[in-house]
């Protein structure tokens, strides 16, 4: 493995862009103890809360917005990309990185550019089909291109000769071990170890349409005697939850330690957001997406092939009733045969050795640059 001196990491937004920035900067601490790494972020990005209690430097550039589509304009409105560029760049140059390595997000472009221009090696992380516009643009500076998912070079033509690595993933998801955990999880939810437990997540931002669907349904999930654990997303408004459950029903605002979500559950209702699919399935949980409705199906895309192995269920966003609640997944969730095959199945199709697969991909471009 050829030496890191210093790294830089660019990526932003949501936590689908930062966990994997972070899983990978550890991975890159694990190896090369001296290595110096930076984080460039934008000024409102949920990367200004998650990345300086995880001990790495954040720089923060000023904001541009991006259009949603690549077109020539973009290189016609320079001035506060320019900006943007110029920031990053002196950070480059400051840091002396040997490598920019860039998780999307728009924050992702400046650095793209200004590693560009200085001839430095690049390196993108791409989790979606079709890719984020920002990784889109800096594909334009660098063939190194690595995946989370093997059905990605074969659903979008642009990452057709990209190297599929996984999705780093935080360690203390990566080298879980529900059953182990799962003892302390439930106490530290103040849940039963006699029932089942739906975990129910919206991603980092939250659902609002999951939210308020399982919340109509609470009395009967927890009537069935299922336990649930609510996720609700910071940027998400309260919802009501009836006072007189007979099981526990908890809500909690974010967490921040999500394997204990995860060590807790017997099964989850979640979107299908990139990083969650791959947390999902490299502890084998089994999982009923409701992928987002926007954003191009991606959400669809990611939970398609995980479903098609038998490691979970899908549900159109419009479909999330409480009467589809009391149709699939109570009698889901009560049913633990099933539940563990559609576990051994979605532990399958999952890795947990993305950190490490990305940064040998790291170091072969830094050694062929
Ligand atoms: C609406 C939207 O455009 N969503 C996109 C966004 O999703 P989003 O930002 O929600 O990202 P993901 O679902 O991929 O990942 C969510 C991450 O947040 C963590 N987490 C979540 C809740 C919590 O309380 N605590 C916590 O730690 C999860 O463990 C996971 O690591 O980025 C993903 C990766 O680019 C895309 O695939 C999604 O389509």
């Amino acid at each position: 493995m050829v030496p890191l001196r210093s790294v830089v990491l660019a990526g932003g937004g949501t936590g689908g862009h930062i966990y994997p920035l972070l899983a990978f900067a550890d991975a890159l601490r694990r190896h090369f103890p001296e290595v110096r790494i930076t984080t460039l972020g934008s000024p409102k990005g949920m990367e200004n809360d998650l990345i300086p209690p995880a001990g790495y430097d954040l720089r923060v550039i000023p904001a541009f917005q991006l259009p949603r589509a690549i077109n020539l304009n973009l290189l016609r409105t320079p001035d506060r990309m320019y900006k943007s560029a110029h920031a990053a760049g002196k950070i480059l140059d400051e840091v002396q990185a040997d490598v920019v390595v860039g998780f999307g997000g728009y924050v992702s472009v400046p650095a793209y550019l200004a590693a560009w221009r200085r001839e430095l090696p690049i390196v993108i992380h791409e989790v979606n089909v079709p890719p984020g516009v920002a990784n889109r643009m800096g594909m334009k500076f660098t063939k190194n291109i690595a995946v989370g998912f093997p059905s990605q070079p074969v659903a979008a033509e642009s990452l057709r000769d990209a190297r599929v690595v996984g999705v780093p993933l935080r360690t203390a998801i990566a080298r879980m071990d529900r059953a182990a955990l799962r003892p302390q999880a439930l106490q530290h939810f103040g849940l039963r170890p006699d029932l089942p437990v739906l975990f129910v997540s919206g991603g980092s931002s939250g659902a609002r349409t999951i939210n308020l669907a399982v919340a109509e349904a609470a009395k009967r999930i927890t009537h069935a005697g299922i336990q649930v654990l609510h996720v609700q997303g910071g940027r998400n408004d309260p919802f009501e939850v009836p006072s007189d459950l007979p099981v526990p029903y908890v809500v909690v605002p974010y967490l921040s330690d999500m394997q204990l979500g995860y060590a807790a559950a017997d099964l989850m209702l979640c979107r299908g957001g990139a990083i969650t699919v791959a947390e999902t399935t490299a502890i084998g949980m089994p999982a009923i997406y409701v992928p987002y409705p926007h954003s191009n199906q991606e959400q669809k895309r990611n939970a398609l092939p995980v479903v098609e192995s038998g490691g979970g269920l899908l549900v159109d966003n419009s479909e999330l009733t409480p009467e589809w609640i009391e149709r699939t997944v109570i009698p889901l969730a009560r049913d633990p045969q099933r539940l563990a095959a559609m576990g051994r199945a979605a532990g399958a199709y999952g890795r947990r050795d993305g950190d490490e697969a990305l940064l040998d991909f790291v170091c072969e471009a830094v050694a062929g640059r």
